[in-house]
């Protein structure tokens, strides 16, 4: 299978699918992006990729994208992904998560797409008292975020058997940082990710974080997380689509890199970074999150090859403050600078 053929980015304008996106033409495998701007930025499609804004939903679209550029891998990243905002409107998560990437899949089907690399969560692993959960861990999902990334999961793995599409499932841990080289990042507004919040807090940009729950049953009672450098979830991407096209079989693989940090951690490690306090609200648990989430992540490396090269809080932390330290630089000086509001919506202590 040629390495030359045009790949297809769902999601491609989005934080981690941009950042593939960009991996992929590093390899120079070239890369049509479908998106329809819900969460995504025009800026962050790179400028080797071809553009297409639309849905993945919409099948007549697909399936012309599809057969006009001679697909033969889709990667599809494009979903809706807040964890909090699915317990709220979880039919929305469904319809994103399961519907349209049923169509999608039913267009790949139609067209004669044989592979495609999925964006799948460890949201699907319920609370687990494991140090590190390995693939064949027992899935509970807690939220419809969750459920809505495992059953489109199964119903993949279901088609694939049936009709010949190799699904490569990738499960990630919590992703974070930004293209070395600064390219790209995480323009999402009102992110609600940590690491996210934590460097527009240390930018001036939010008045203060939030931390969700101090009383988990965690060392230092703040959750605890597997956070991946988003560089090297992209060259994971690279790897997997390479892995289908020699003929590998469909396979589900975490990725992360088997170390948790609690949020406290995180906070520390952005204080190293900026030297100075991060100004903290302590706030209550959020919905839907789970105490511990680490990754048992042999099963990558052995399966891809996968070597990680950007591992380590303080360098995640560090590519993250440079990525908010641009955008801010490369506002308008008209655009308004007043900080946001934290994101709890109940803060109870400043301190
Ligand atoms: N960020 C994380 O920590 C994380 C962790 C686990 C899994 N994931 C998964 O990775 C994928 C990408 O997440 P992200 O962090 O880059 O989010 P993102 O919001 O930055 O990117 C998602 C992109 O998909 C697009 N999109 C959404 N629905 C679409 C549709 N129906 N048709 C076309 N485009 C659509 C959005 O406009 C956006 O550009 C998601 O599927 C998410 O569930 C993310
Ligand atoms: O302002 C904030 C934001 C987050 N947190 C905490 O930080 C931890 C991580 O939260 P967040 O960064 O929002 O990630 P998760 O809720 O763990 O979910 C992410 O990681 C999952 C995989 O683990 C993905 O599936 C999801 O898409 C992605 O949003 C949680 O304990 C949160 O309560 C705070 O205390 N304050």
């Amino acid at each position: 299978m040629s390495e030359n053929r045009p790949v297809l980015v769902t999601g491609g304008a989005g934080y981690i699918g941009s950042h593939a996106s960009l991996a992929l033409l590093d390899a120079g495998i070239p890369v049509v992006v479908l998106d329809n701007l819900c969460t995504g930025d025009r800026r962050a499609v790179p400028d080797g990729a071809t553009f297409i804004q639309g849905s993945t939903g919409d099948a007549g679209l697909v399936g012309d994208v599809l057969r006009f550029f001679q697909i033969d891998a889709v990667l599809h990243f494009a979903g809706s992904l807040v964890v909090s905002d699915s317990v709220a409107n979880p039919l929305g998560y469904w319809r994103n998560n399961v519907c349209n990437t049923l169509s999608l899949a039913d267009s790949c089907v139609r067209a004669g797409v044989e592979r495609m690399v999925f964006s799948s969560t460890a949201a699907v692993y319920g609370p687990s008292d494991a140090a590190m959960v390995g693939e064949d861990a027992p899935t509970a999902p807690i939220t419809p975020y969750g459920s809505s990334k495992l059953s489109a999961e199964r119903m993949l793995a279901e088609a694939g058997a049936a009709h010949g599409l190799r699904v490569a499932a990738l499960r990630y841990f919590n992703v974070a940082g930004a293209d070395g080289a600064g390219r790209t990042g995480q323009y999402t507004a009102g992110a609600t990710h940590l690491i996210k919040v934590a460097c527009e807090v240390a930018t001036g940009q939010r008045d203060a974080l939030d931390v969700f729950g101090e009383d988990y049953g965690t060392p230092d009672g703040t959750c605890v997380r597997d956070f991946i450098h988003v560089s090297d979830l992209a060259e994971a991407h690279v790897l997997a689509l390479r892995y289908l096209r020699r003929g590998g079989e469909a396979t589900t693989l975490n990725c992360g890199y088997g170390t948790g940090h609690s949020v406290r951690a995180v906070v520390r490690a952005v204080e190293r970074e900026t030297g100075r306090p991060l100004p903290l609200r302590r706030a209550e648990r959020r919905p839907g999150d789970i105490p511990a989430l680490v990754a048992r992540a042999d099963r990558i490396r052995q399966t891809l090859g996968w070597q990680p090269r950007h591992q380590g809080l303080d360098r995640i932390v560090g590519s993250s403050l440079a990525w908010e330290r641009r955008m801010l630089s490369d506002r308008r000086p008209d655009e308004d600078r007043k900080p946001r509001p934290a994101t709890s919506a109940r803060p109870m202590l400043t301190h």
